[in-house]
């Protein structure tokens, strides 16, 4: 049989082949360094001449030491979403910040996804380094290698990179377990501590839900459409040029359910809570890069306000002298310097600055919400639409929030004999849910609705004694003072001469009356003296 010239190449391809594979260990064990590199460097421009396919590799190295690049933890989360749909081998691992197992592909594994009707190929690659130190050991790095076409390059680049760095980081936010966060002052942190971050945080767990609040159902309802709008409104925003945030002032008398609002909302939006305690921060410097660690969807809380700071005194930094005239008009202590270096610094424009300046741009969508008990003790420029968008009142404890309690604490669904009986005591008398709440929870096994009702009952018929007994203090001072202002006012009524005679006769009529009382003392026991000598004449008779 005559040979073709097709099986005559193809034999030499193969023994060509082999001839490589042959001498490519001797290659390898022989050949100088230097020589090995220039081979590789070579062979690979060649051969990237005729492959049409394009890589970009993903490390997982960061240039921040024992933290992974932000990339490739990205890429990781968004092939979280795609590799259990298609890769044969995949790595199970528990999120960093989830109680979930998160599924990865895992090394030397191959996943397809597809952009705008083009494939494109992701491959988890481990490498290994040798160390350059005797005894140390070689380094390990992770990466993900992209493969597209390079026909779709300008796609790639411009529009699939960014598509992947999104829907990684909603997959992120989607997947993380919320967080609780509070701010430690930096001073206590130990040496080792001091750079990282300013916040400190646990799991938020906190169970609240709106469905759970006691509050009027319209105002509920409300608060939510606020929130949900809020939370859609990114482009909205953008439209109008405002930052993506939102102020919510809560106050109310303690015990209505201002707290418990708060995590409802984080409840309801799956945002995480920066709980700010602006006692521990040290000066406006502090704040502002306590504000810029915080992250999107997020609330930013802080509670008591009036108590927090002095923010009812005027924006400017106080001088010495400026300081000594409010303390006049009762506005600010007046303290020594040493005590005011060592007291905060935080002061009302800075923290303005960080709700409504420049910096609260950064981030997005976030809420910020202040809670106070005492609405009037603010500054009109702190709680001013714009930067408290939304004013919420939580007080006592109406009728219809009681209804939402009995359901939550009692399963009371349909109205109870004793509903009229706390109706009307409800009109008559003030409570807080708090207390509403503690009455209608059962004690022990034995505490049924009914119970818990009388109980509650009892509390609202005591809060109707103490509030008629206060109105009836109240009035009583009320009078007590009028008649002293009446007082006043006839005597400012009077000119110093008619005064002095009023004065004059007051105490000509005093002595007068001390005149009586005293003839009449004097009265009084000279007709005992009399009655008695009488009697002894009597006595000397009938001897
Ligand atoms: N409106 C409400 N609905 C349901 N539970 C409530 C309500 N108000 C208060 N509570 C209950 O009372 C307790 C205290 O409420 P919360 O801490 O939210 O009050 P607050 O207004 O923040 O008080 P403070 O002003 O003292 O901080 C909570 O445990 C909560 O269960
Ligand atoms: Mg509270």
């Amino acid at each position: 049989m005559l040979a073709t010239p097709m099986t005559l190449l193809w034999a030499s391809v193969t023994s060509s082949v082999t001839t490589i594979l042959l001498l490519w260990p001797i290659f390898e064990r022989s050949c100088p360094d230097g020589l090995r590199r220039y081979f590789y460097r070579y062979t690979s421009i060649i051969t990237g001449y005729f492959n049409p396919y394009i890589d970009i590799s993903f490390s997982d190295v960061s240039e921040v030491w024992f933290k992974r690049s932000d990339a490739y933890l990205t890429v990781e989360t968004y092939l979280s979403d795609k590799a259990p749909k298609s890769a044969k081998r995949l790595k199970a691992e528990l999120g960093k910040d989830s109680s979930k197992v998160v599924l990865s592909l895992d090394v030397n594994q191959r996943v397809m996804d597809e952009f705008r009707g083009v494939k494109i190929w992701w491959t988890s690659n481990k490498d290994v380094n040798t160390s350059r130190f005797a005894g140390y050991p070689d380094e390990t790095t992770m990466s993900y290698m992209l493969t597209f076409h390079k026909r779709y390059r300008d796609l790639i680049i411009e529009s699939y990179l960014e598509h992947v760095m999104k829907e990684g980081k909603e997959i992120g936010v989607r997947n993380r377990q919320r967080k609780l966060y509070t701010n430690c002052p930096n001073e206590k942190l130990p040496w080792y501590m001091m750079k990282r971050s300013l916040w400190s945080s646990i799991f938020f767990e906190h169970p609240a839900s709106f469905e759970r609040i006691g509050l009027d159902p319209e105002t509920k309802q409300e608060i939510v459409d606020d929130l949900l709008t809020f939370s859609k409104s990114k482009n909205y925003y953008e439209k109008i040029g405002k930052p993506w945030k939102r102020g919510y002032l809560l106050y109310g008398p303690p015990g209505t359910g201002k707290s418990t609002m708060i995590a409802a909302m984080a409840n309801l939006l799956e945002y995480d809570v920066y709980d700010l305690e602006l006692t521990a921060v040290k000066d406006n410097t502090e704040l502002r890069k306590l504000m810029i660690e915080t992250t999107a969807k997020s609330i930013i809380v802080i509670e008591d306000i009036d108590c927090s700071l002095d923010l009812t005194g005027q924006r400017k930094k106080k001088t010495k002298k400026s300081s000594d005239d409010d303390d006049e008009n009762g506005i600010i202590p007046k303290k020594d310097s040493k005590e005011e270096e060592k007291s905060n610094k935080v002061t009302l424009s800075g923290l303005l600055n960080v709700i409504d300046g420049l910096w609260s741009a950064c981030g997005g969508e976030r809420l910020i919400i202040f809670t106070t008990n005492y609405v009037e003790k603010l500054d009109p420029a702190l709680i001013r639409k714009g930067r408290m968008d939304k004013h919420i009142e939580l007080s006592y404890c109406s009728f219809e929030a009681f209804k939402v309690l009995a359901k939550n604490y009692l399963d009371l669904d349909e109205k109870h004999p004793m509903f009229d009986t706390i109706e009307r005591l409800m009109g008559e008398a003030k409570i807080i849910p708090a207390e509403v709440a503690e009455n209608l929870m059962p004690k022990s096994s034995s505490d049924d609705a009914d119970k818990c009702l009388s109980k509650l009952i009892q509390a609202l018929e005591q809060a109707k004694e103490e509030a008629a007994k206060k109105k009836d203090e109240e009035e009583k001072l009320k009078e007590e003072e009028a008649t002293k202002k009446k007082n006043a006012g006839e005597l400012k009524g009077l000119n110093v001469k008619e005064v002095a005679q009023k004065k004059e006769n007051d105490e000509v009529k005093v002595k007068e009356e001390d005149q009586a009382a005293k003839w009449k003392d004097e009265d009084v026991k000279e007709e005992e003296e009399d009655q008695a000598a009488k009697g002894k004449d009597e006595d000397v008779k009938v001897e």
